[in-house]
């Protein structure tokens, strides 16, 4: 490993979220580790960077052209992380710029690259260090049907990377963070933010897009979810749907090439055909499991684990046990 720093985008500053964990045991594998906050991190987020082995967290203090300290939503805006995220590079001189898969994180990630003149990787499954040292992202394109590798030739690599990359790790020992605020002056914008709502995530699941474990039903169902959601909180997974079963209503989020794309560690699709428009949003899972009563079912073709049969049989069956063990 040579001796480079990475920068980890940590947006809230007030929570760390899986996705930043997983980018900080991402990062601890390619060289020191800094965080960039877009404001001041409290003391239970500074306990766990301390656990990740994060040495030192940028706090960015925003004022705009004429001084005026900026406190307002508008950090949020990609064009403003961007420009914290260049200023921390600028001043760690840091080699690797880390932020998650979010649509903001990855507009945010190509202005700073534009920015700092960096080559860019979005959406990458993997980060490695190639032969020659230079940063590697690996991803699957293509809906999933090509595996690709992308060498990093600039001096500074900035990448967006999916959630479940890997599983999130604490260092080996604990170090002492330091804070240091990071002066950014706001750029000139060219919008006004009128409001911004962060959404209240629903019950205790965990969000489709960044789920470990997605539990995904389909026509198959005929309407009742209920097998699908019952396995889906034994596991601890999101629920998904395929597009035919949102549009008839049944349930609200669709998984897909059109919908939303996941990658979870485990995939269990329930009387899901395997169209090709919903592989496209899903063949990149890092397992498969599909439930379907046709043999034939295009599904099988691309899946680790095939039970053919009823889900509304083998859904509360494969609950039950997981409860089970659990208990
Ligand atoms: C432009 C375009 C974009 C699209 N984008 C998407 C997208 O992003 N995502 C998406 O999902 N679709 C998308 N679609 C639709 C897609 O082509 C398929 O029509 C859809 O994915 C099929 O949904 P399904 O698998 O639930 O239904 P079906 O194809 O009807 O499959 C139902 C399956 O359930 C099985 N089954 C039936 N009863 C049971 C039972 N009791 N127990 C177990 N298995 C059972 C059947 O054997 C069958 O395999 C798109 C289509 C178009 C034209």
């Amino acid at each position: 490993m040579t001796n480079r720093t990475v920068l980890v985008l940590l947006d809230p500053a007030t929570e760390i979220r899986t996705s930043a964990l997983e980018l900080f045991t991402i990062a601890r594998g390619l060289g020191t580790v800094e965080a960039v906050a877009l404001a001041g991190v409290g003391v239970e987020v500074l306990a766990q960077l301390e656990a990740y082995g994060v040495e030192s967290v940028h706090q960015a203090e925003f004022s705009d052209a004429a001084g005026r300290v900026v406190t307002g939503d508008e950090r949020h805006l990609p064009a403003v992380v961007a420009a914290a995220l260049a200023a921390a590079v600028r001043r760690a001189d840091a080699d690797v710029v880390l932020l998650p898969s979010s649509f903001a994180a990855k507009e945010a990630a190509a202005l700073t690259a534009h920015a700092l003149g960096a080559g860019l990787i979005i959406d990458a499954a993997g980060v490695s260090e190639g032969d020659d040292g230079r940063i590697v992202g690996s991803k699957r394109v293509f809906a999933g049907s090509w595996d690709t590798s992308c060498e990093v030739t600039t001096d500074v690599a900035v990448l967006t990377v999916r959630a479940n990359a890997v599983v999130p790790a604490p260092a080996a020992a604990r170090v002492n963070t330091q804070t240091e605020p990071l002066p950014v002056e706001v750029p000139e914008l060219g919008v006004t933010l009128a409001s911004r709502e962060v959404k209240a995530r629903s019950g205790d699941r965990p969000p489709l897009e960044e789920a470990a474990i997605v539990v995904a039903g389909g026509r198959g169902t005929d309407g009742d979810f209920g097998p699908v959601t019952e396995l889906a909180d034994a596991l601890g997974a999101a629920v998904g749907a395929s597009r035919d079963a949102v549009f008839e209503g049944w349930w609200d989020t669709y998984v897909g090439q059109t919908g939303v794309t996941v990658a979870p560690r485990v995939y269990i699709g329930a009387g899901i055909s395997g169209a090709p428009h919903h592989r496209g949003g899903m063949q990149a899972s890092q397992h498969i499991v599909a439930v379907n009563s046709d043999p034939e079912a295009p599904i099988f073709e691309i899946c680790d684990f095939a039970v053919i049969g009823e889900l509304a049989d083998v859904l509360p069956q494969a609950a039950e046990e997981i409860r089970r063990h659990k208990g």
